[in-house]
């Protein structure tokens, strides 16, 4: 019997505008900043919180409060939910209801992937009206092929939401797998078959990829065109990481406008001061924009 659900093309077409539209426009509007919001353990700890699902709210609510204003996006890793089980993911929840209310949006860093029927109930979850756990966004992970992803980027064209699948991803270990090819690498491919996505729309398309800011020449060695990708580029590695603003002009060049970069512990260990977390965050914006 043929796989189920990998071919599956949504009718349900949202009344929102669609997600590459509206990141542009925060992005312009804010700046291109997206704050991560990662309840490591020992950020909990040194907010002076417990480890716990009351911590994880506390934290969660208070970091969106402090940040939502200045960024163009939030990120909550998902992980860092699921590790305190369903009293964690109830808290996930009410983060991505508290910021769809506020009108921030949200990119949950679930990195879902899974043949096609699987990817439809993956959709399901992150991408649909009424789901409690639907984000703006999600990021995917095109291990098992892109084309696997097909029900979530149906979807999230369908509902006016977007995709975030991973090209180049920030950790060292990464190019073993992403950089494999040479000049017809497994990340080109990847640019390549979201660029394809993106040429169906005419405004800004909502399939981004994520390149870390970490991966200095990656992108001109492999020979990865960016200028036909009409899309976002989310950029984990700022900060903790190691990446500066000025790494990310290097590595992302004429594509630079398109980058959103992203920081979750850099900005998250100057909290739990409600100022202090600002200004952290306006100090990444400033260089970004810089
Ligand atoms: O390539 C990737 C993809 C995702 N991430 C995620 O981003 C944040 C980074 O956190 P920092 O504290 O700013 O280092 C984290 O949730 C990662 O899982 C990434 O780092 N790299």
């Amino acid at each position: 019997m043929p796989e189920q659900g990998a071919g599956r093309t949504e009718a349900v077409v949202s009344g929102r505008e669609p997600f590459g539209v509206r990141l542009a426009a925060a992005m312009a509007a804010q700046g291109p900043l997206c704050v991560g919001i990662d309840p490591h353990p020992a950020l909990l700890i040194g907010w002076g919180l417990q480890d716990n699902a009351a911590g994880l709210r506390r934290f969660s609510l208070a970091a969106l409060e402090a940040v939502g204003p200045l960024a163009a996006a939030v990120k909550p890793q998902v992980a860092l939910y699921e590790r305190h089980g369903s009293a964690g993911i109830a808290v996930l929840e009410e983060l991505l209801a508290e910021a769809a209310a506020a009108g921030v949006l949200s990119i949950a860093d679930a990195k879902r992937g899974d043949i096609g029927s699987t990817m439809s109930a993956y959709a399901d979850a992150w991408l649909r009206d009424g789901s409690p756990l639907a984000a703006d966004a999600v990021t995917l992970s095109p291990y098992l092929g892109f084309e696997s992803l097909r029900p979530a980027l149906d979807l999230a064209t369908n509902q006016g939401r977007g995709v975030f699948v991973l090209a180049l991803t920030s950790n060292p270990e990464g190019s073993s797998v992403q950089h494999v090819g040479g000049r017809d690498s497994v990340a080109r491919r990847i640019v390549t078959a979201a660029a394809a996505e993106n040429a169906r729309t005419a405004g800004p398309g909502s399939v981004g990829l994520v390149m870390g800011a970490t991966v200095g020449s990656a992108v001109t060695e492999l020979g990865i065109e960016l200028g036909t990708l009409n899309g976002p580029i989310l950029a984990p590695g700022l900060g903790a990481q190691g990446a500066t603003a000025a790494d990310m002009r290097r590595t992302f060049g004429a594509a630079y406008d398109q980058v959103l970069g992203t920081s979750s512990r850099g900005i998250l260990m100057a909290g739990p001061d409600p100022a202090a977390l600002r200004n952290a965050t306006q100090r990444a914006l400033d260089t970004l924009r810089a």
